[in-house]
């Protein structure tokens, strides 16, 4: 800004003001001074080193520095010309770094200007030289009004605007040319109108931000509102959804408790005897028993007559024969006629006989499951948590599953993932001893922290586990709709041999994958009722409350059986009967189950010890003397499939393969040969 006032002066100064280039030396010189001055305080950078050779000008201006008024005009020319150099190199120097800075504080100055021109006019010669608007000059004079900005004391007005008190004095007092002062006029008018407009911009700034202010407020009330309702909807929905869930509930309970009504006129009831002052429950036949019963009574009296009367003609036949009983009209082709007629009548009978057998086998079933679902809702009957209580806050117990050893498990809802779950309650017996409850606890928890990490398409999932009350607590299990295929050959006793197929070898998926894992474990408690099915009939193992995780350090032929006399013996090999030594366990345990499972499954019995009852097993040694696998004619089972069985079922558990051999017969892929 100062360079342009000197640069412009040799050719602007008129003669009629002689001593006007003397004066703005004079400021000229002053503010070259301040710009110094402000260059270094606005940078803080260090200043231009002197330079070791002294130009011509140079030397002049050292001279004249103490010149008065009379050199004024050399002077100044000489100092442009050494300021405009100065001025360039500083220029260099700063620009790149200034700009930067520069920029942002610009519009600050330029505010600071325009409130400044505003309050004295004259102003704007002092500081600018000529009336050219800021934006138009070059970047030095950018950069020296920077530095001019930042060396004045600044104080903010009441607008927000910035004013420099003392400048606005000095300033005032500087003379003005006319042309000058007419063009410094035009732009003051121009800047009023630039100032009315950023003040009316500032204005609606100000009301957007303060409309914008309140609409932010309003709209976070809203959200705060919503987030309210939202919740309360979500209690309102699962207290309907909790509503729902217990009525169809209800429902489906009412239901099953009818139809057993009607199944028990048909099928039977558990009655009680009185045998003196013991009182017992015995099974009462129903209805359809009855019938069926009495028609077989019925045809096994025919059946005798017919056999009386049969042997009766043969005795006269006989005696016919040799003449030394009555005498009988009947001939010989009469004789052979009555014995076709009692054979005929005979083999009708033994069919009719069969239907009825084939009816009764099937009402056998039905009231097997009938009086398993009597127990079952007898159990629910008893039970604490029949009636729809919520668990953990997010569990909503529905109806009875079913009860095993020591547990109780309850169909139920969870609130929380929306979906429904088997949830398992273990409970203690109060009457257990202290010991006896710890070691439960050690093994529901050990099963727990063994199912908890398997995560597999044929394995049950294991969810979640909490703390009921003192002497509870309840393992989440996935919920498999379907029955367990214990339940399954009760209804059905044998399955088509494809059908059987398919779950074998998905309950092989389900052991490879726990033979692979990074723990390896043996279930040691494969049985029917641990294979359960969901909604499409997907097989899934569970129970892992036997489980043993194979060490590293297992032999080739296994790990330590420490838990010999559990699991259920049908199901169990030879080796964990051994009493002369301490039996070593494998995978190779899981195979001979799968062995009986898949036999039973192909054949409706299991092929050692099916009509014994655990202890009889153990008493009579049957399993340690399973040595031979008969294989029935009837139904029709394939070699592949009947190979498959002899190999699980090895009796020498050195030559039985293990999962992840016996995983590679042929016969459980179903990829393409
Ligand atoms: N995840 C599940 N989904 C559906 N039903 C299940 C689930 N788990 C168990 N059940 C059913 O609950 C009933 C009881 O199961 P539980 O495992 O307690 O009995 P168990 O195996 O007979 O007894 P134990 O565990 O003492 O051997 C069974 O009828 C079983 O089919």
């Amino acid at each position: 800004m100062s360079d342009d006032i000197a640069l412009q002066l040799p050719s602007n100064s008129s003669p009629s003001h002689p001593s006007l280039p003397t004066k703005l030396a004079k400021l000229e010189a002053r503010m070259a001074g301040k710009s110094t001055s402000s260059l270094t305080v606005q940078t803080a950078r260090p200043p231009v080193p002197p330079s070791p050779t002294r130009f011509p000008e140079q030397e002049e201006l050292l001279d004249s520095s103490s010149d008065d008024d009379n050199g004024g005009e050399f002077l100044i020319r000489c100092n442009n010309q050494k300021r405009q150099k100065l001025q360039e190199d500083v220029d260099d120097i700063d620009f790149e770094k200034s700009e930067e800075t520069t920029k942002g504080r610009l519009q600050t100055l330029e505010n600071f200007e325009i409130k400044r021109n505003l309050d004295d006019p004259n102003k704007k010669k002092q500081g600018r030289g000529r009336g050219r608007p800021s934006a138009s000059r070059g970047r030095g004079s950018k950069a020296i009004d920077q530095m001019h900005s930042v060396s004045t004391p600044f104080k903010c007005s009441s607008n927000g605007q910035l004013e420099n008190p003392s400048n606005k004095e000095n300033w005032s007092k500087m003379p003005l040319g006319n042309d000058e002062s007419v063009a410094l006029q035009e732009e003051i008018s121009v800047l009023h109108v630039k100032v009315a407009i950023l003040e009316e911009e500032l204005n609606k700034s100000r009301k957007e931000a303060s409309d914008y202010l309140c609409l932010s407020q309003q709209l976070e009330k809203e959200l705060k509102e919503l987030k309210e309702h939202g919740q309360q909807m979500e209690r309102k929905s699962t207290k309907v959804l909790i509503d729902l869930l217990i009525a169809v509930s209800k429902a489906e309970r009412q239901k099953l408790r009818m139809k057993i009504q009607q199944e028990i006129l048909r099928l039977g009831n558990i009655g009680v005897i009185r045998t003196g002052t013991i009182i017992s429950e015995a099974w009462e036949d129903g209805q359809a028993l009855n019938d069926v019963n009495s028609h077989l009574r019925s045809l096994l009296e025919k059946k005798e007559s017919i056999e009386r009367y049969r042997k009766l003609f043969k005795k006269l036949q006989s005696d016919k024969g040799d003449g030394s009983g009555m005498e009988t009209s009947m001939s010989e082709e009469d004789f052979r006629m009555q014995e076709e007629i009692c054979k005929s009548r005979l083999a009708s009978i033994k069919r009719e006989e069969e239907t009825y057998l084939k009816v009764k086998d099937s009402y056998e079933l039905e009231k097997a499951m009938l009086i398993c679902e009597m127990k079952r809702i007898r159990h629910e009957d008893g039970s604490c948590f029949n009636n729809f209580p919520i668990l953990n806050k997010r569990y909503a117990f529905l109806n009875l599953l079913g009860k095993g050893g020591f547990s109780e498990v309850y169909k139920a809802f969870d609130l929380v993932e929306h979906r429904y779950v088997a949830c398992k309650v273990h409970s203690l017996n109060n009457q257990w001893r202290d010991e006896r409850k710890q070691s439960y606890i050690c093994h529901v928890v050990r099963e727990y922290n063994i199912h908890k990490t398997l995560v597999h398409p044929h394995i049950v999932r294991l969810w979640d586990v909490f703390e009921i009350d003192h002497d509870s607590f309840c393992t989440v299990l996935e919920y498999c709709s379907g029955k367990d295929l214990d339940a399954v050959l009760k209804g059905t006793p044998t399955l088509p041999e494809r059908e059987a197929r398919i779950i074998i070898v998905q309950i092989f998926h389900g052991l490879i994958y726990l033979n692979k894992g990074p723990l390896r474990i043996i279930h040691y408690d494969l049985k029917p009722g641990n294979v359960l099915f969901d909604e499409v009939g997907v097989a899934k193992v569970t129970d892992f409350g036997l489980s043993k995780i194979v060490e590293d350090d297992a032999g080739s032929q296994g790990m330590v059986l420490t838990s010999q006399g559990v699991g259920t013996y049908w199901y169990l090999p030879p080796e964990c009967f051994e009493i002369s030594k301490t039996p070593l366990i494998s995978s190779k345990v899981d195979v001979w189950s799968i062995g009986v499972i898949f036999y039973q499954m192909l054949y409706g019995r299991r092929p050692f010890g099916h009509d014994q009852t655990q202890e009889e097993i153990l008493r009579e040694d049957t399993i340690i003397n399973a040595r031979k696998i008969e294989f029935p004619t009837k139904p029709y089972v394939s070699s592949e499939a009947k190979e498959l069985i002899r190999r699980c079922l090895t009796y020498n558990q050195t030559a039985r393969p293990d999962v992840l051999t016996i995983a590679q017969d042929p016969y459980l892929s179903y990829s393409k040969r």
